[in-house]
């Protein structure tokens, strides 16, 4: 690692380059105060349609619009300056045909400043992935456990445990990264086929619920931190306890109000202190 501070965003040719290499470290991030706490830490954040569950309230990531994810694309934009900057298109934004994929991903690119752009599906949505490669907007796949497709997959279950699934998924990758796609992400599939996935593909996996093999690991933030707790999914890590703080604090300030010991004279203007 160099100690010398680079100028610009980690690219996407660099995040492409690492396949192999040092993990490639990523996160999701949907504000500016979140973004800038993790930009030096992390090689690619990624604003994910996962904010319609974590911070909308949805039941899951089907309501999120396009003007959604570009206001926090933008937001997690000007948080920032290091990271690779990869934002999810929304679910209908891009299913239809590469031309609707196309002009929902402009403007995911021209009114966020983001490096890329991430969509899901496998062999299905490999010649959107080249109509959008070869016109010059960077695309990172996401295989596997596809959330936009709970109400067809039945939930959030693991996939692979059966052989037929084991390889459409692993199809589903190569024809991702045959399509040109940077990189891929590998969510909710039994941890050999993602190792295998790995070692088969010429880009990096970034697991999530996958295995340590993968190229990178992601996860939602607000999982990591304790913020959110509608479901814990077995692949969450917890690395603090922000949302019990939060309630200590919301505690603390009701029963300083309640005694009248909030505000004090140092919070008042036009008092002695
Ligand atoms: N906060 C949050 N974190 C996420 O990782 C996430 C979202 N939201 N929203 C969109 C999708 C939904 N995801 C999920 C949601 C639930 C499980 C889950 O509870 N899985 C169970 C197994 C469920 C079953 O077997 O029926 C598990 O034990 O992991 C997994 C992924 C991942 N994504
Ligand atoms: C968890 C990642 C991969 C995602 O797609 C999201 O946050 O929406
Ligand atoms: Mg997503």
């Amino acid at each position: 690692m160099s100690t010398v501070r680079r100028i610009g965003r980690v690219s996407t040719p660099e995040i492409k380059a690492r396949k192999g290499g040092d993990p490639i470290v990523c996160l999701t991030a949907y504000t500016a105060p979140m973004a800038r706490r993790l930009d030096s830490h992390v090689d690619l954040l990624l604003v994910g349609d996962s904010l319609g569950v974590v911070l909308y309230g949805f039941d899951n990531t089907l309501p999120v619009t396009l003007e959604m994810m570009i206001a926090h694309g933008a937001a997690v934009r000007r948080g920032s300056e290091r990271a690779c900057l990869v934002v999810d298109l929304p679910f209908g934004s891009y299913q239809e045909s590469p031309a609707v994929a196309y002009r929902a991903a402009a403007r995911l690119m021209a009114e966020t400043g983001c490096s890329g752009v991430k969509l899901e599906g496998g062999r299905e949505m490999a010649a959107t992935v080249a109509f959008l490669v070869e016109r010059g907007i960077p695309v990172m796949g996401h295989v596997g456990l596809t959330p936009q497709s709970v109400n067809a997959l039945g939930g959030y279950r693991a996939r692979g445990r059966d052989p037929e699934q084991r390889q459409a998924i692993m199809a589903d990758a190569e024809a991702i990264a045959a399509a040109g796609a940077f990189s891929m992400v590998i969510e909710g599939v039994i941890e050999p086929l993602a190792r295998a996935i790995t070692e088969r593909v010429a880009v990096p996996t970034i697991g999530i619920g996958g295995s340590p093999a993968c190229d990178g690991q992601v996860l939602v933030i607000d999982d990591l931190i304790g913020m959110f707790d509608g479901f814990t999914p077995k692949f969450v890590k917890r690395y603090a306890e922000i949302g019990d703080q939060v309630a200590a604090a919301a505690a603390a300030y009701a029963a300083d109000v309640k005694a009248r010991r909030f505000p004090a004279k140092e919070h008042l203007y036009g008092v002695e202190s």
